[in-house]
Parts: C-alpha cells; structure tokens; sequence
C-alpha cells in the first residue's frame, strides 16, 4: 500500500534547490517491500551488495527489532534543538528519522526526543554523531532502534538559528548520501541505506534463498560433515 504523496524539500539531488516537490507514489517503497526487507539479515544482503553501508562507526545503541523504513532527514548543521522539534512534527508512522549533526559533538537525540518519535510511530532514528540519555533509549528499545557514533552529554539548544530548508533534504551520514523516502535499514551490525526500490527483487530473493538455507548449512557443519563439499573453495 502506498503510503501517499508527501511533499519534500530537497536541497539538492533529485529536485532544485531548495524547491518543495512532490515525491510520486511509485518513488516510495512499497509496504510489501518493507515487509520483506524486515525478514532479510543484513549481513545476508551484505553478501550481494557492495553500497550503501555505513562504517563500523554507526553503531545500535540500543538492541530493538530489525529497522526498515523511508528516510526523513534533518540536517543539523548548527546545533538548533527547535529544528529537531520541527523535524519530529512531521515524521509519519514508520518513517525513519535520519539525522546528520554537522559538529559531531551534540547529541539531538535522548528520553524527550525517542518518546516524540515513538508517539509519531517512527520506525527507527539514526544519527551522524552522538546522542545521550542511554538508559532511556535503552529502556524504548523494543519501540525504537536508535543508531548513532556514540554517547555525550552536550546536546542541543533552543538556538532557532536553522529553517527549514534543513529538513527532508539530501544529508550525508557516515560517507552514505541518503534522500527523503530512501529506505534506511538496521539492526546490530549497523546501517544500509538503500534506494526507495530497495535492492532489486534478485538481490532480495537471492538473500531471502540464503537466509533460509543457513539453518540446514549450520547443522550439516556442526554434524561434521566434509567442508571440502560444503564450503567451495
Ligand atoms: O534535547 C536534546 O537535545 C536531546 C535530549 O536530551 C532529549 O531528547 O531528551
Ligand atoms: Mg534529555
């Protein structure tokens, strides 16, 4: 089901500068898609897929449930806490809220704003820099996958020195350029953004194939079997 039209501002890539366009229905992923990327291990897709993957640096800093669901961006390049706000106004459920903070040294992310992006039925929130308040995000782990580079206790200020061209535009997080709508992925291993098509149904069936045929491989190794024969070298 097509989660409708939403309006974006884009800074750059697919729209013109700075103009608000509209994203077409055929350009968001599809729920059925999502569904299907919540089934695959990313490590699997990992073995198909050279892109999109952020470094060891974007680590899980809580354990919740595979993330899988269109960006929303915010790009912080000041550290403006009202531009947070404005960003969690508009996430829509399922959305996943991604975050570039341009010092690296703020947190946007902690108690108040999880329990935001949970009310608004966010699927996830990954951050290019640090977030705070651990133990709570710890405490909504089951509600809301957080990734992030790390932990600090600056976060922050109602500064209002950002508009709103900083949200729903191209950012990038960790080396990955990711757009409004792309589909940002995580679970411990760390985050794969990919396009709003997702990786290609022959890449998706390939890892779905594999992932299913792992159990039988584990055992058959664990049982002692000939590696020579199961593993090809
Ligand atoms: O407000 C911030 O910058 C982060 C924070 O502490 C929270 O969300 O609770
Ligand atoms: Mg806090």
């Amino acid at each position: 089901m097509c989660r409708g039209c939403q309006r974006f501002f884009r800074s750059s890539g697919w729209g013109v500068s700075g103009m608000a366009v509209d994203l077409d229905c055929e350009e968001l992923a599809s729920e059925e898609l999502i569904a299907s990327l919540r089934e695959v291990e990313l490590p699997t897709l990992g073995h198909f897929l050279e892109d999109g993957f952020c470094t060891p640096r974007m680590v899980p800093i809580n354990e919740g449930p595979q993330m899988v669901g269109p960006a929303r961006t915010l790009d912080l390049r000041e550290p403006d806490a009202l531009a947070v706000n404005r960003a969690l106004h508009a996430l829509r459920p399922g959305d996943v809220l991604v975050i570039r903070v341009a010092s690296g040294l703020h947190a946007p992310v902690g108690a108040v704003t999880a329990a935001a992006a949970i009310a608004q039925g966010a699927a996830g929130i990954v951050v290019d820099g640090p977030v705070t308040d651990a133990a709570a995000l710890r405490n909504v782990q089951d509600r809301l996958p957080v990734f992030a580079t790390g932990l600090i206790a600056r976060t922050t200020k109602r500064t209002g020195s950002l508009g709103d061209d900083v949200l729903d535009c191209e950012v990038e997080i960790d080396g990955v350029t990711v757009r409004p709508g792309d589909l940002v992925l995580g679970d411990r291993q760390g985050v794969l953004v990919l396009p709003p098509t997702g990786p290609g149904n022959e890449v998706l069936q390939a890892a779905l194939a594999s992932d299913w045929g792992e159990p039988e491989l584990l055992a058959r190794i664990a049982a002692g079997e000939d590696l020579r024969e199961l593993l090809p070298g």
